[in-house]
């Protein structure tokens, strides 16, 4: 069977058997609950006296739920919008097309895989298909990304830098928070920009499967570009609860390094993928992640408290959460400095 489903015919009538989870992994026919009141932050007044409650906003969000939305975030709704088609077009290009970018090998900077990156190990399948690709600087990328659809290059590297602006900006106002100077975050901690393409086609049966394992982000800092189509969930107080996408908003999602950086301070939620049954889902994806060789280690809160976390490199952090089958308590805990 041909391993990408954006290339299977869109009106797959039943769900393949590989893809069935067994009965304590799978979603099954219950509903779940609507998180209502997730926090909504407004940057537009973050040059204002304002700065000081916004900060205090997010440090809130991100101690009691480790997740927060944001509108007046910079990047044009006109723009999230053409990104957002130019993903669907992309997805609906003929099966050759996307073949030729189809590689497990995690070093190719341009690629194309699905489910998950164990697809060949794994015996159940997650129903995704992803498409990922580096994005800074632009001028060092653009040339490997798809010449197809014929605006990609130009509104994926906007879309990019503007992302990428709007990121640190918020990773400024964090800073702050912590009692930094501006730009803390703003160098090898926030190297590499990773855009990453989630497409869930039509699922015949949302209650056998998943469209995403529940994991936490492993890099610094997500922000998250839902279409109208639902799936996410976040485990919170003990359940699963549904974010339904606000149209023009976007979804912060702090990393792990980011929780160790606050020792501990931000929590970095669980989430995990739902899929449709009567439509595609598309979200885009930018991660903000710490070049290779960068020692991360807890910033001194000069509060005095201990460092809950020791130092280590990226690299090193992350093959231990790829060998812990990207677990992420299983993971930090090999970093944790004994109480
Ligand atoms: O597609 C979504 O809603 C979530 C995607 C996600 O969690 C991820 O790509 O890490
Ligand atoms: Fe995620």
């Amino acid at each position: 069977m041909e391993v990408l489903m954006s290339n299977w015919s869109q009106s797959v009538e039943s769900l393949p058997e590989n893809y069935i989870f067994p009965l304590n992994k799978r979603p099954g026919n219950q509903v779940f609950p609507v998180w209502k009141n997730i926090p909504l932050i407004d940057l537009e007044t973050e040059e204002s006296q304002n700065r000081a409650a916004i900060i205090k906003q997010i440090f809130d969000a991100s101690q009691e739920f480790g997740f927060f939305q944001v509108i007046n975030h910079g990047v044009p709704v006109s723009l999230m919008d053409d990104t957002m088609n130019v993903f669907k077009e992309f997805f609906n290009m003929p099966a050759e097309y996307k073949s030729s970018f189809y590689s497990t090998d995690i070093s190719q900077k341009c690629r194309i895989y699905s489910s998950t990156l164990n697809y060949d190990k794994e015996e159940v399948h997650y129903w995704r298909d992803n498409f990922t690709h580096h994005c800074h600087p632009v001028e060092d990328h653009v040339d490997s990304w798809p010449e197809k659809p014929t605006r990609y290059r130009e509104v994926v590297g906007t879309y990019s830098i503007k992302m990428r602006k709007s990121l640190l900006k918020i990773l400024d106002l964090i800073c702050e928070g912590m009692g930094h100077k501006q730009g803390y975050f703003d160098n090898e901690l926030s190297k590499t920009q990773l855009l990453s393409v989630n497409h869930h086609i039509p699922c015949p049966n949302p209650s056998l499967t998943l469209g995403m394992p529940e994991h936490s982000d492993p890099n610094l800092i997500t922000m998250l570009h839902q279409c109208s189509v639902p799936g996410l969930q976040v485990f919170l107080n003990g359940q699963w609860m549904n974010v339904e996408p606000m149209p023009g908003a976007l979804i912060v999602i702090p990393g792990l390094q980011l929780k160790v950086i606050t020792n501990g301070k931000f929590s970095s939620p669980i989430h995990r993928v739902m899929t449709d049954s009567a439509e595609a889902r598309t979200t885009i994806g930018t991660f903000l992640i710490p070049s290779h060789d960068i020692l991360i280690e807890p910033a001194k809160d000069g509060e005095g408290n201990l460092p809950v976390y020791r130092g280590y490199t990226y690299k090193e952090f992350f093959s231990t959460f790829t060998g812990s089958n990207c677990d992420a308590d299983t993971a930090l805990g090999c970093f944790k400095n004994k109480a």
